[in-house]
C-alpha cells in the first residue's frame, strides 16, 4: 500500500494527517490502530503525537478523527481540529468549515494571523463537561473543582473537566516538568479513578489573561502542548477568577502560544481556540499491513518557509515567557 502523507504541527504537537476524503484507502479501525503506532514511533523517519484521518461526513463539510501515538482514539485534538481544518478548507476551496468530530459537528475558520504571516485557524471546543461522569472521573461528588485527589497527590488542587476528552488540571507557583511526568503517568495508571485515562495538566499564571500550560497527555506522554488541554486551562482560570470570560487568554507553550475565549452559553461553556496550523512536509508512506511496523517513507515537499516563519513566534512566545 502506497499513500501521500502530510506532516502538520500546532504549537509543535505534531500530526500526520492522512486524507481518506479524497482516495478511500480501504482502511478499517484495526489497521488505523496499526498504521498509527508505526507511523508515530519517534525512532522511525516519521514520529508523531498522533494521526489525523480526514474523512468524507453526512452531517458535517468533512469528518476528523484523531488517534493518539498509542493506538487509541480519544474524543477530541483541539491543536489537530486546526491543522485539520487547514487541510479541508483548502481542499474545499473555503475559508470556513464544519468538522465531524467524535463527539460533535464544530465550527472551525481561517482567522487574523496570529503572529506575522502564520496560518491561523480558529475553532470551537464544544460539549464541555464539568460533570465527573462526563471524563469519567470515579469520585463521591458530581464536580471536582479546585480538589485534591488524594490518590494522587495530598496537596495539589485539581479541577475536572471534558473538552468532551477527559482533563485535570492543576494551578502551580512552577511547573516542574518531572512533577508533570509523575503525576500524567500515575494518573493514567490510576484506573480506579480515571477508567479512561485522563489528560493531566499544570498552569502557571504569568500576567493578565495570560497563562503557560505544560501537559502530560493521556495516550502520548508529555507534549509540547495540547489544544483541549490550553482550552481547559483557559476555562478553569476564567471560573477560579484568576482570568476573565469572552476576552482572549495567552497560553503560552512549549511549543508557542494560542489564544483561548471563554464562551459562556445557555448550557455552560464552549471555548475558541486560535492558534498556527503549521505544514511541515509532504510525501510518501509504502507500507505492508503484514509486515509492520516497518514502513518506508519518502520525503517530497517541505514547508521551509512557513516552518521558518513559525520559529519566528516560538521566539517571540520565548521571550514573552521570559520576560513574565
Ligand atoms: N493533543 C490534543 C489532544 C489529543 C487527545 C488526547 N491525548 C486524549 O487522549 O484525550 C489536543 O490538542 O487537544
Amino acid at each position: 500500500m502506497k499513500f501521500p502523507i502530510l506532516k502538520t504541527h500546532g504549537s509543535y504537537n505534531d500530526f500526520i494527517l492522512i486524507d481518506e476524503y479524497s482516495t478511500d484507502y480501504g482502511l478499517n479501525d484495526e489497521k488505523r490502530t496499526q498504521l498509527t503506532k508505526a507511523l508515530c514511533d519517534r525512532s522511525t523517519t516519521l514520529g508523531a503525537d498522533g494521526i489525523l484521518f480526514v474523512q468524507k461526513s453526512d452531517q458535517a463539510d468533512a469528518r476528523m478523527r484523531i488517534f493518539n501515538a498509542d493506538g487509541t482514539e480519544p474524543e477530541m485534538c483541539g491543536n489537530g481540529l486546526r491543522c485539520a481544518s487547514r487541510y479541508i478548507t483548502e481542499l474545499l476551496s473555503t475559508q470556513q468549515a464544519t468538522v465531524e468530530t467524535l463527539k460533535a459537528n464544530l465550527p472551525v475558520k481561517q482567522t487574523e494571523s496570529l503572529y506575522e504571516n502564520i496560518p491561523t485557524f480558529e475553532v470551537l471546543i464544544d460539549p464541555v463537561s464539568f460533570d465527573v461522569s462526563t471524563l469519567p472521573v470515579i469520585h463521591d461528588k458530581s464536580t471536582l473543582i479546585n480538589t485534591t485527589i488524594p490518590e494522587l497527590s495530598p496537596h495539589l488542587l485539581f479541577t475536572a473537566v471534558s473538552m468532551p476528552n477527559p482533563h485535570i488540571v492543576t494551578i502551580v507557583d512552577e511547573i516542574n516538568e518531572q512533577d508533570v511526568q509523575e503525576i500524567g503517568e500515575k494518573a493514567n495508571n490510576l484506573k480506579s479513578v480515571f477508567p479512561k485515562g485522563v489528560n493531566v495538566s499544570f498552569v502557571k499564571r504569568i500576567g493578565s489573561q495570560q497563562i503557560f500550560v505544560q501537559t502530560y497527555e493521556r495516550g502520548v506522554g508529555i507534549t509540547n502542548s495540547c489544544g483541549t488541554a490550553m482550552s481547559a486551562s483557559s476555562l478553569i482560570t476564567c471560573i477560579l477568577h484568576m482570568n476573565d470570560a469572552s476576552q482572549d487568554v495567552t497560553v503560552l507553550n512549549n511549543g508557542g502560544m494560542v489564544r483561548c475565549k471563554v464562551n459562556t452559553t445557555a448550557d455552560g461553556y464552549t471555548v475558541s481556540l486560535k492558534g498556527n496550523a503549521t505544514y511541515v512536509y509532504k510525501g510518501t508512506v509504502t507500507l505492508d499491513f503484514s509486515t509492520l511496523p516497518s514502513f518506508t517513507f519518502e520525503q517530497e515537499e517541505t514547508f521551509t518557509a512557513e516552518d521558518q516563519q513559525y520559529k519566528e513566534l516560538e521566539l517571540y512566545a520565548k521571550k514573552a515567557l521570559q520576560q513574565s
